[in-house]
């Protein structure tokens, strides 16, 4: 039964209000969930509050009814806790907007409930915003709300006792609440299995992922596993109490793993350390390292033998490795500079990227989605691989939610999933009761060394349009038959893979010309917008792109770590010469597009630089003052920007460039 269908039975839910719902049919629920599950593996159940004594029921409505005697742990395995602690979230809104929000058939998914002054109310739900009220959001209701929520903190985020909501504020300049961003916080069992290998071999885990993805609901379960199943001393750093909830008395959710509270971010690795010198913990759970302090405390604990979990924000490791705060996470990157004869016995520029040590943790974690993550098991083989221009290996690990029935019940699936060199194994899908089972099978199965392809096969293409309607190119796919999600179209040219462009409108734009040429995407361009030619670029391009896919995408790796190199390289120059010692310096020759790139960091250090040099030999020589480019300068950049598209396709036009034309027109006017 969905939540909303019980709503009906109860009086109004409002703070302080008890809610009454008929026993009879709260026993009935319960003995069939009982028997339907076993412990763990229950579904978050929409059957509301049966199974508190009434008094205690009214304790869960709202923070200031708190009812100290209540139990120390309401939470327990099956999952009706949620409802109440969904119920006191939504407590904080007004009526309307709460019946709204009750009445939406996702309400179980729901992530957030924004509330901003004068503008009307949104819940955000997996499939998108949702608005709760067509009246603006008034002084009176943000008022209403924060009443109800423990102290603001310096990080302006706030809690509601026992639970693991946050919620988020909005200040005006002179310091009054004017928006409210209310998170739903849930302890999900099973949300942490497909890393349950890891953990339970004592890992080091580092967990990467973009805001809202999921992390801080995989650390705490992470916690809880090792705490009740592998019976580990287990301290949580817990800085904005968002993985053991707001309140003295942590969450159940943590199981019986510690927790140390955080008087302010600033002393984040301040606790670090004293949890390990006091507390003799064996494992630490850590939420959010975002300075170099915090990463500085992480590493020393890391060298103290300890398991160390933590989350930082990031998309994949490069992001982590191109952030100077964090990069000491992965070891630490130092310029090289080598001998002539081992440059050219690598076969690379004279100046390269190295990791510098060990890195603080053993595992990395990439997070794509709340289903899908990307394993790196040794996270310094892959920052050493991404360095030097190869790719690292990779495990993709799935687990999905299916719907059961039409009454909204969720039972958790998992899949081991997993390509090899364009072979993808996808185990049967398997009730969490055999979670376990399919986890060895997937551990074991696990190839070593599964390379490039695991990555790439699940990756869509992406496809800058220019000059065609967005409209024809979705129908060109369609009648292609090609896979949903094998083209994504993409409005940021820097990630695309592929440009596919009129070309009448392409030779008139030099800007987009440029940003290929600098990112080196293939082209392919039509004479006209019409479907069959539109439907012949994208089958060209897909041919094209999917056989050469292991010849280019090194290449672009390649290209990756030549840029890093060149921008290292100018850091090093600016930092350790030029700004010192007020001296100029020359740096080594590279491709145009790779000296625009140093061009634009010399600049951010209010410096400027000539090219010197002609044909291979062109370089940058920074100047140690402002200083007049000359004519020499002044023109190559301005080539570099505007040039015409003809120069664009001499310079790229051959068959191993990355020109590619579709159905052999002609770039050029006939
Ligand atoms: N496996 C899951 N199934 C359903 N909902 C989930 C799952 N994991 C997380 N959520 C929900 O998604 C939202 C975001 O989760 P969470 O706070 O863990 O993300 P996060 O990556 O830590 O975010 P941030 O970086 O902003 O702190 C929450 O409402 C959470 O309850």
């Amino acid at each position: 039964m969905l939540y909303s269908a019980v709503l009906p039975q109860t009086t109004p839910f409002r703070h302080g209000h008890r809610l009454q719902f008929p026993r009879t049919q709260s026993k009935i629920r319960s003995y069939y969930y009982q028997n339907r599950f076993p412990p763990r593996t229950r579904p978050f159940l929409p059957h509301f509050l049966t199974k508190y004594p009434s008094g205690y029921r009214k304790s869960l409505l709202g923070s200031s009814s708190f009812d100290s005697s209540a139990p120390p742990s309401f939470y327990d395995d099956d999952g009706d806790d949620f409802d109440v602690e969904l119920g006191r979230l939504l407590a904080l809104l007004p009526e309307e907007m709460r019946r709204r929000v009750s009445e939406h058939p996702e309400l179980h998914q729901l992530i957030e409930v924004v509330m901003d002054l004068g503008r009307k109310p949104l819940a955000r739900f997996p499939s998108g915003d949702f608005v709760l009220s067509d009246l603006p959001i008034m002084t009176e209701d943000i008022q209403h709300a924060t009443s109800q929520v423990g102290d603001f903190m310096i990080d302006n985020r706030a809690g509601i006792s026992r639970t693991l909501h946050r919620i988020s504020a909005i200040r005006n300049r002179k310091g009054a609440i004017i928006g409210l961003t209310c998170r739903v916080g849930r302890a999900i069992s099973g949300s942490a299995n497909l890393l349950r290998d890891l953990v339970q071999d004592g890992s080091s885990l580092l967990l990467i992922g973009p805001p809202g993805v999921g992390k801080t609901t995989i650390i705490r379960e992470v916690a809880r596993m090792l705490a009740n199943d592998y019976k580990k001393r287990v301290m949580i750093v817990d800085t904005s109490n968002e993985i053991g909830g707001d309140g003295d008395i942590p969450h159940a959710g943590i199981g019986s793993a510690r927790r140390m509270q955080v008087p302010n971010s600033d002393m984040q690795h301040k606790v670090l350390i004293e949890a390990v010198e006091n507390h003799m913990p064996q494992v630490i759970v850590i939420d959010e390292i975002s300075t170099k302090l915090e990463a500085m405390a992480a590493s020393t604990i890391a060298q103290r033998g300890i398991q160390l979990v933590a989350t930082a924000h990031g998309v994949t490791i490069e992001n982590l490795i191109m952030n100077p705060a964090l990069e000491m996470l992965v070891g630490g990157i130092q310029s090289v500079t080598l001998g002539d004869e081992e440059a050219s016995r690598r076969g690379v520029q004279k100046t390269v990227l190295e990791r510098k040590g060990p890195s603080t943790f053993m595992c990395g974690v990439e997070i794509i989605s709340k289903t899908q993550l990307r394993v790196h098991r040794c996270l310094e083989s892959t920052v050493d691989a991404i360095l030097s221009g190869r790719f690292p290996n990779v495990e993709v690990r799935k687990m999905d939610y299916l719907k059961l029935s039409e009454t909204a019940e969720r039972e958790l699936f998992i899949y081991s999933s997993f390509d090899k060199a364009n072979e993808i194994i996808v185990e049967d899908a398997q009730d969490m009761s055999n979670e376990m089972t399919s986890l060895d099978a997937f551990s074991s199965e696990v190839p070593p060394n599964m390379g490039v392809d695991c990555w790439e096969e699940r990756t869509p293409l992406r496809l800058f349009v220019y000059g065609i309607l967005e409209a024809s190119v979705t129908q060109a796919i369609k009648q292609l038959k090609l896979n949903d999600a094998a083209i994504e179209l993409t409005e940021n040219i820097s990630e695309a893979d592929a440009l596919l462009a009129l070309q009448s409108k392409l030779k008139k734009n030099s800007r987009i010309q440029a940003a290929v040429k600098s990112h080196n995407t293939p082209i392919y361009v039509t004479k006209t917008s019409s479907l069959v030619h539109i439907t012949k670029g994208i089958r060209a391009l897909m041919t094209d792109l999917k056989d050469g896919l292991k010849d280019f995408e090194p290449v672009d790796e390649m290209k990756l770590s030549e840029k890093l190199d060149a921008l290292e390289e100018a850091r090093i120059a600016i930092e350790q010469v030029v700004i010192p010692k007020g001296e100029s310096i020359e740096l080594l020759p590279r491709p145009s597009n790779v000296m625009s790139l140093q061009m634009d960091l010399i600049q951010k250090y209010q410096l400027e630089a000539e090219r010197i040099g002609r044909e291979s030999d062109v370089r940058l020589l920074i100047l140690p003052h402002r200083s007049r480019m000359d004519e020499e300068g002044k023109i190559s950049e301005r080539d570099s920007a505007t040039g015409e598209l003809d120069d664009f396709v001499s310079a790229n036009g051959d068959p191993n460039g990355s020109l590619y034309i579709v159905d052999r027109l002609p770039l050029l006017p006939d």
